[in-house]
Formats: structure tokens, C-alpha cells, sequence
């Protein structure tokens, strides 16, 4: 026995419970430390993450175990699996950060395991009631765009940080008056001395407005309100509400659950749509043997009520196989998730929580359009930074190829043949089709 682990007198195995309609499941990756027992590590871990310790606790009597002992009912060694069910009477219901720190706290840094990754949480009805889920969501984003039948386009302003508040706005413009339906700050444009968010976005709404008037469509400008405290965030939202703004973008990650709960709340009242940027989540969801899984954080921000959010390309230069992508799309946009276990992931029951609206960035030109569309079909936000602003004849240019490139793909033809007729795209296939 490993030293420090003594053994534990819990029974928290049992192969043969059936979880209740009402308790929290959760799936684990487990690989225990040198020398110890499978399901000695899983005992420790229910344990810890329930109502347990380390060694035997004289405060913890039979009673109060049989009623809030975690159940351990699927244990698959080979596959280095675990299911654990909890009693929702151990959490505060509506609160993620209390879940988080009883499933994917202390757990993950004990020593009796030498990898543990979160690979999902089902929730019951009953917790799912406590949470608002999102406010707009996918059909109200599409109402609000006025785009029902083919995939939004969206842009980073590029340099991803630097530019003056005036010269942002112009790009902004720009993207818009090309063909973008959405244009938003990247991750680490907040509020500095070069490019206040004040300024920032009412320079940015003001040219968002003329390029509605000039081209009849919806321009959504989605500024990053994520700044220091709760209180700082919700001034922000305050202001582009004030300026007549639809959107605000958040990283979610950086910011933290807390907050984002925080925001939900005062989203309610302001009505703007919520954008998810999901920058550091590779700090949980990389590591595939030690972690929180990406399911775990697209869920939560489902349930917590974010309208967009950031999933991965496939194609682009993130990290992610179709696979996952597919599964993180499914978790954003299904009511009903099956359970597949090639992917570890649980069957959820959504309620009435509306499905987000996914949304595939990083790394993407307009001549990925054809593989996005066939990988996505049209309920997808497909955004474009370096694509759009790396574009010969410029961003304006770039936002054309990039909506011709998609008028290519939703009418069947190849983007060769589009681009006879199509001289800014013809322009970005010269620059990045893949020789
Ligand atoms: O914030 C994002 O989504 C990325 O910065 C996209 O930028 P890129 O298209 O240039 O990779
Ligand atoms: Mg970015």
C-alpha cells in the first residue's frame, strides 16, 4: 500500500445500484499510483468527493453515510473507467462552482491517482430546473440575425490586440460591409490604453449601424466585456446595452463560473446574447488521461446559459478530432444527448434548456468552407480572422470570398467554378488552396 493511503472501511462499490432519476452521475478517467488497488482508488475517490476522507472519520456515522454515501456502480478496469452516482442532496442546487469543487476538486490532485479526468457529468431534472439555460439561443440568434437558412459568418478584428479604437472600428466596418454578420474583439482585447472598451464599442456599434443601412442585413459587433471584477463585467454589459448593442463576448475560462452565473443573472434584465470564447480551456480539457473533459465545460455553459460557444474546427489550427467536435456540437444543439461510450459521454435529458448556437474558429480561410458546411450543415457560426484579414485585395475582400465561398456551398458548386464569376474569391483560392 502506497504510503499515506490507508484503507479505506468504505464500501462505495456497488455493481449492482441503479442511480436514481434525481441523482448527479459523473463518468471518470482513472489510472491509479504505483501499487495501488483499482478499486481502492475509486473507493478514495467517491470518498473524497462526497462525504469522505483520507482515513476513518469517527464524525461519520452509519446513518449519515447511508444517506449520502456516492454509489460507484460501474467499474471497468481494462477501460480505466468509473461511474460514480451522488445524491443531489450533496450539492447546492443552481450553483457550478459547488459541483465543480465536490467532482472536480480535491480528486484531482490526490496522490493515489496518478491521472483522474472529469470525462462528463449527467445532470437530473432536478438540478437542471435550477439553472436558466440560454436566454436567445440558437433560434434566437437566427431570429435576432435575420439569417434562418444558412450559416452565420463571423470575423476577429486582426492584430488581436494593438490597433487604436478608431482603426478597429474601421476594420470592423469593413468586415461588415464585405459580408459579415458578426464581428467580435479577439480574447485579449479588453480594455487597454490603446483601445478602451468604451470607445471601442461605441466607435465599433456606430460603423456596425451604417453597415446595416448599406447593405440591409444585421451586423452584430460582439465586444468582450471580460474585465477584472463581476461588478466591472456588468458595467460593460450596462454600456453596450445603453449603445444598443445585441451582444457581449466573455472568456468564459479566465473569467470563471462564478461570474459567468453573475452575468447570466444581469443578461436577463440587459438582453444581450452571450458569446462564450473558450481561451484556457486546454489548461483542463488537453491532457486526454487527466483533466476536465471539454464536454464537461460545454455543458456547463449550456447550462448556465452562454448563446454561443466555441467548439473547435475540425479543419482549423486548434486542437480537437471530428469526433469530439461532433460530440461537442451534439451537447450544444441535441435536447436529447444518447450516451456513446466510445466518447465518454453520459445520455443528458435537456429539458427545456435551448441548445446553443456552436461556433468553429481558429485557424480557418474561406476555401475550408466546402468541409465546414459538409462537416457542420447550417447551424454553425463560422469565424474568420487570419481568413479574412490576410485576404490580397484586403478584410472587405475577404468577408466576399468568404460568403461566396459559402453561396458555393449551399448551392453545390465547386468554389473552382464559383470563382469564374467571383473575382474576390477566385483571389483567396490563389492564396490558400492547398496546392
Ligand atoms: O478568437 C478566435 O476565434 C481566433 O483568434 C481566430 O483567429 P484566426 O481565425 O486568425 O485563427
Ligand atoms: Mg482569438
Amino acid at each position: 500500500m502506497q504510503s499515506g493511503v490507508t484503507k479505506m472501511r468504505r464500501d462505495y462499490i456497488d455493481r449492482d445500484y441503479s442511480p436514481k432519476n434525481t441523482d448527479l452521475i459523473c463518468e471518470f478517467h482513472l489510472e491509479p499510483s504505483e501499487g495501488v488497488d483499482f478499486e481502492e482508488a475509486a473507493t478514495h475517490m467517491a470518498g473524497e468527493s462526497s462525504i469522505d476522507s483520507w482515513t476513518e472519520i469517527a464524525t461519520l456515522s452509519p446513518e449519515l453515510a447511508a444517506k449520502l454515501k456516492p454509489y460507484v456502480f460501474y467499474v471497468d478496469e481494462e477501460a480505466q473507467t468509473v461511474r460514480v452516482a451522488y445524491s443531489e442532496e450533496l450539492f447546492e442546487l443552481g450553483s457550478v462552482p459547488q459541483v465543480l469543487s465536490a467532482v472536480a476538486g480535491n480528486i484531482l490532485s490526490m496522490k493515489i491517482v496518478d491521472n483522474l479526468r472529469l470525462q462528463d457529468i449527467a445532470f437530473p431534472k432536478s438540478m437542471l430546473r435550477e439553472f436558466k439555460g440560454p436566454n436567445f439561443g440558437l433560434s434566437g440568434i437566427r431570429k435576432l440575425v435575420g439569417v434562418q437558412d444558412r450559416p452565420l459568418i463571423g470575423t476577429i478584428v486582426k492584430p488581436k490586440v494593438g490597433l487604436t479604437s478608431e482603426k478597429h472600428a474601421e476594420v470592423a466596418y469593413n468586415s461588415f460591409a464585405g459580408g459579415c454578420d458578426l464581428v467580435k474583439d479577439d480574447e485579449n482585447l479588453t480594455d487597454q490604453k490603446f483601445n478602451g472598451f468604451e470607445k471601442r464599442a461605441e466607435l465599433t456599434l456606430k460603423l456596425a449601424e451604417k453597415a446595416e443601412s448599406e447593405t440591409g442585413e444585421r451586423k452584430m459587433y460582439l465586444c468582450n466585456i471580460t474585465a477584472p471584477t463581476c461588478k466591472e463585467m456588468i458595467r460593460r454589459m450596462n454600456i453596450l446595452k445603453d449603445l444598443g448593442a445585441s451582444y457581449a463576448m466573455i472568456d468564459v475560462v479566465p473569467a470563471g463560473w462564478t461570474a459567468l452565473q453573475t452575468l447570466r443573472e444581469e443578461a436577463e434584465d440587459v438582453g444581450l446574447v452571450l458569446h462564450a470564447h473558450r481561451c484556457m480551456h486546454s489548461a483542463y480539457t488537453r491532457n486526454p488521461r487527466h483533466g476536465i473533459s471539454m464536454v464537461v465545460v460545454a455543458k456547463l455553459c449550456r447550462l448556465i446559459g452562454l448563446d454561443q460557444l466555441h467548439i473547435g474546427t475540425v479543419v482549423g489550427k486548434m486542437h480537437g478530432e471530428k469526433h469530439e467536435v461532433l460530440t461537442l456540437r451534439d451537447e450544444c444543439v441535441l435536447d436529447n444527448v444518447p450516451a456513446d461510450e466510445s466518447q465518454h459521454v453520459l445520455a443528458q435529458d435537456w429539458g427545456e434548456l435551448k441548445p446553443m448556437f456552436p461556433v468553429a474558429s481558429g485557424g480557418l480561410a474561406p476555401t475550408m468552407i466546402p468541409d465546414l458546411y459538409s462537416i457542420f450543415g447550417k447551424d454553425v457560426i463560422m469565424q474568420f480572422g487570419g481568413g479574412i484579414h490576410a485576404h490580397p485585395m484586403g478584410t472587405a475582400a475577404g468577408a466576399a470570398a468568404c460568403r461566396q465561398a459559402l453561396e458555393a456551398s449551399l448551392e453545390g458548386v465547386t468554389l473552382q467554378e464559383y470563382a469564374k464569376s467571383h473575382k474576390e474569391l477566385e483571389v483567396a483560392l490563389g492564396k490558400w488552396l492547398k496546392k
